[in-house]
């Protein structure tokens, strides 16, 4: 069997209302012809009323579907179309000789959809286009007045207008269920967006935090915690900077120890790491906050002074001399000695560049070797006597 709907969903997807309005206006329009028809067959209605009655109430909606289809806003359309109902049901209002029922009928059905569509508005604006079609009717056709329509007819009418109430409150009710079920399962969706978002943020902050902890892995040594020659790299350039800016000093101290792989044949690596994690030790809780201290190698550390003199440079050199020679380092059940050899070069007098002072500094602590090693020098050799002397400077 054919549907009455042969329409419905074909091709183009429109607007809910353009496919709703399709259904009613089809099974509604389809009412009122089999009603009207009841009511004419044999009194003599020509073939022009027959043609008109068949376009109007079986062909128009499927047209008007059509139409809604095709244009680019399909509800637009559709509202634009609940109009020409309007203006089309004044014009058979007309027609029709106000008959009651039809007329009735008619006007309740259309009224009721264009205020379910466009409200009052819609309602004002339908009145004003079933006025303009009555108009229209009675200039074409002139005016006439048989109320009546046989009891059948009439009961059909009123079967009709039942079964176009019915369907609107089945469509509102459809349309409560979608909306209802959109409504769950947006609030589904947000929840499941909320937890999303949260997680999203923890694995955010997970990330954060190992970030922090790669940066703080690659700019420190594992072992001693101090910072490591990649960081030197980068933090020389930049106090050089300020230091030239503000026109202060700034001294390198690089520090080896002694004769350290005789301290790994006697205790073993163990025993030389302690070592080293001993001096490291002693370096951070001799710095002040602006000075660095780094590992620089295997067994070289160097430290990084700012706004210091070269003589406070060495004054500081010797005491940490000192107390590195002074202490013991237990192992297990050995104590290890060990000693510190110390190169000093400073910022402008023995160089402006990281290289320049850094090798200068190196120089000097080769020469702190080759004198003998646990001892204390400076690249430039004339600030010696003036640490022999205290020079009057305070560290
Ligand atoms: N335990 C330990 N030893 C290391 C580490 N890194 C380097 N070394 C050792 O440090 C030693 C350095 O030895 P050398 O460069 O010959 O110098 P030295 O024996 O200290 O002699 P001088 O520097 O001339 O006084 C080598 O034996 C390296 O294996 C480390 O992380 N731990």
């Amino acid at each position: 069997m054919r549907s009455l709907f042969p329409l419905a969903g074909k091709a183009l997807r429109p607007h809910w209302i353009v496919q709703t309005n399709y259904h009613l206006r089809t099974l509604s329009f389809l009412m009122v012809f089999l009603s009207m028809a009841l009511d004419r067959y044999g009194k003599g209605a020509g073939a022009a009323f027959w043609t008109l009655l068949f376009l109007q109430f079986v062909v128009y909606p499927h047209l008007l579907y059509i139409i809604a289809c095709r244009a680019r806003d399909s509800q637009k359309a559709e509202l634009n179309n609940l109009l020409l109902d309007s203006m089309l049901i004044g014009a058979w209002i007309v027609g029709l000789g106000f008959a009651l029922w039809p007329s009735f009928v008619l006007f309740l059905a259309t009224s009721l959809n264009i205020t379910i569509n466009r409200g009052w508005l819609g309602m004002r604006d339908g009145s004003l286009a079933l006025l303009c079609g009555m108009l229209l009717s009675v200039s074409i056709g002139g005016f006439r007045f048989t109320p009546d329509t046989g009891w059948p007819a009439t009961l059909l009418l009123m079967l009709s207008l039942s079964a176009y109430l019915i369907a609107i409150g089945n469509a509102s009710n459809a349309r409560n269920l979608q909306l209802r079920t959109t409504r769950e399962s947006l609030r589904l969706g947000e929840q499941a967006l909320i937890a999303n978002n949260e997680m999203l943020q923890q694995q955010l902050a997970e990330i954060k935090a190992l970030q922090d902890q790669l940066k703080e892995q690659a700019l420190h040594d594992p072992m001693t915690g101090l910072f490591n020659r990649r960081y030197l790299d980068t933090i020389v350039p930049h106090e050089l900077a300020r230091c030239e800016r503000d026109q202060i000093p700034l001294c390198l101290m690089m520090l080896d120890i002694d004769y350290f792989k005789k301290v790994n044949d006697t205790y073993g690596h163990q025993g030389g790491d302690a070592v080293l994690k001993e001096l490291a030790a002693l370096l951070m809780a001799s710095i002040r906050s602006s000075d660095v201290a780094c590992r620089y190698g295997g067994e070289e550390f160097l430290l990084l002074l700012p706004n210091m003199s070269v003589a406070n440079a060495l004054l500081r050199g010797e005491q940490l001399r000192a107390e590195f020679a002074g202490k013991t380092v237990r192992f297990g059940a050995a104590n290890i000695n060990a000693t510190l050899s110390i190169g000093i070069a400073c910022f402008p007098g023995d160089g402006r560049s990281p290289d320049e002072l850094i090798g200068c500094a190196d120089l000097a602590l080769y020469r702190a070797k080759a004198e003998g090693r646990n001892r204390v020098v400076a690249a430039d050799v004339e600030a010696a006597p003036e640490l022999a002397a205290g020079a009057g400077m305070g560290i």
